[in-house]
């Protein structure tokens, strides 16, 4: 076992990262409705077709006017509600106007009705008021022809929003990788039915499926692979076939059950094994063909095959399964886990793997405070429920209270 730790001997993150994702590009795109695009990735920048707002208009329910005709009683002499166009403001005059409503051409400046006094048909202006109060230009948020929003852009609500602004009805997207998931080991039962001897629940299925979806890819096949070799190995080429990427959990470790590794080899090409990361430590990386096609091609489909520990797994998708979906959608923004400098409020040492460990982060008026879960064990899943974080502890480190760590940020990523 000491040899296997030595740090020489296993593969780092960033070689992990560049087996990876080398000769991984954008997959199609799609055109889909403002409405059914939410989450998905712009495939195009999307150009400004509208100044957004259209038309100079009021921000307060109020009175327009020209400027230099401020502090007097002025008549009004028209009413514009929004959604009305204006006539021209007559010479010395104001117009009653309402949030939203089209300024009237020769006015330049709107002042909130509680600052004026009516009588009648007469309005009493207050001096101070300057051109372009209360008035929202045209164009002020978007001006045509400009870019709206980039390539890659994940549309989030208010991307939504701002597309719908345009008079946006569909948008190009990329098309979500389609993931197949495979899960590894006799012992490994779906919820449902009662467990015998030795068994236990498929943790990793639910928690992948939720978090490959949050990364942006479709889940379109989840199949239970028994311990042998040729199951294995069929379940895999199976799997390849409608699949823009291929995952599975266990079974990529030396025992004797472990047939991931061996099957992958023979249908494919296996690019990395093991890495100096805890937990993590035997993950898998390769490709396979689909039918007809090299292993080396352009397209062919990408294998990972994550530990079966349930925190092996989760922390391998945030550090692998992340950037490929991210790479495969053309979204930066999936590429790397943003990076947060925290205070530890907890000791450790690291051996020759650097640990990923499960931090809630508190912020303080000092700065970020990282606090670690007690029991940082593989197979201990309730340090992952809640975590906000993985502090990156390098490895051979010794870690004080207080000592500054970077943590990077899982919780809204
Ligand atoms: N002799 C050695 N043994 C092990 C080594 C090693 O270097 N030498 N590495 C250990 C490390 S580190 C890890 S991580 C594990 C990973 O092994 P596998 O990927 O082969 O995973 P399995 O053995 O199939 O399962 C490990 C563990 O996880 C449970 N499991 C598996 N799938 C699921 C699932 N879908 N839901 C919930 N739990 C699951 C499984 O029952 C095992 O308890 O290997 C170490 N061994
Ligand atoms: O590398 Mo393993 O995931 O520590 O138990």
């Amino acid at each position: 076992m000491a040899e296997a730790e030595t740090k020489a001997e296993l593969g780092t993150v960033e070689q992990a990262l560049e087996a990876l994702l080398t000769g991984v590009g954008p997959l199609e795109s799609e055109t889909l409705a403002l409405e059914q695009s939410g989450g998905r990735v712009l495939a195009r920048d999307q150009i400004a077709r509208l100044d957004v707002p259209a038309f100079d208009n009021s921000a307060m329910d109020g009175y327009a006017l020209n400027a230099v005709d401020a502090g007097q009683w002025l008549a009004v002499s028209q009413r514009v509600a929004a959604g009305r166009a204006p006539e021209p403001l007559m010479p010395g005059t104001c117009a009653r106007i309402f949030t939203g409503a089209p300024m009237p051409p020769g006015a330049d400046c709107v002042v909130m009705q509680e600052r004026v006094e009516r009588d009648g048909e007469q309005a009493l202006i207050p001096a101070e008021i300057a051109s372009g109060d209360s008035v929202r230009g045209r164009g002020r948020d978007v001006c045509r022809d400009a870019v709206l929003l980039d390539a890659g852009t994940r549309l989030d609500a208010a991307a939504l929003g701002h597309l719908a602004g345009q008079g946006v009805v569909e948008v190009e997207v990329r098309r979500r990788p389609r993931v197949a998931l495979l899960s590894t080991g006799d012992e490994v039962i779906d919820p449902g039915t009662p467990l015998a001897a030795g068994q236990l629940y498929n943790t990793n299925r639910p928690m992948l499926t939720e978090l490959l979806q949050r990364f942006g890819a479709e889940v379109i096949s989840r199949v239970s692979v028994p311990d042998d070799f040729a199951h294995t190995q069929a379940i895999i080429q199976q799997a390849a076939e409608d699949a823009d990427v291929v995952i599975s959990t266990g079974g990529v470790s030396v025992g004797e059950e472990d047939h991931v590794k061996a099957a992958l080899e023979t249908l494919g090409q296996l690019d990395l094994w093991r890495l100096a990361i805890r937990p993590g430590k035997p993950l898998a990386l390769g490709r396979l063909p689909k039918e007809g096609r090299l292993p080396s091609s352009h397209g062919d489909v990408r294998f990972i095959g994550l530990p079966g520990n349930p925190v092996s797994s989760f922390v391998g998708a945030w550090l692998f399964l992340r950037p490929l979906m991210g790479a495969l959608l053309g979204c930066p923004a999936l590429d790397a886990l943003p990076a947060i400098t925290a205070k530890a409020d907890f000791a450790t040492q690291t051996g020759p793997r650097s640990h990923y460990m499960r931090v809630t982060l508190r912020f303080t008026p000092d700065g970020a405070v990282a606090t670690a879960f007690a029991d940082q064990n593989s197979g201990v899943l309730s340090s992952c429920v809640g975590a906000d974080a993985l502090a990156v502890i390098p490895a051979n480190t010794h870690v004080a209270n207080g000592d500054t760590i970077t943590c990077l940020w899982i919780k809204g990523s």
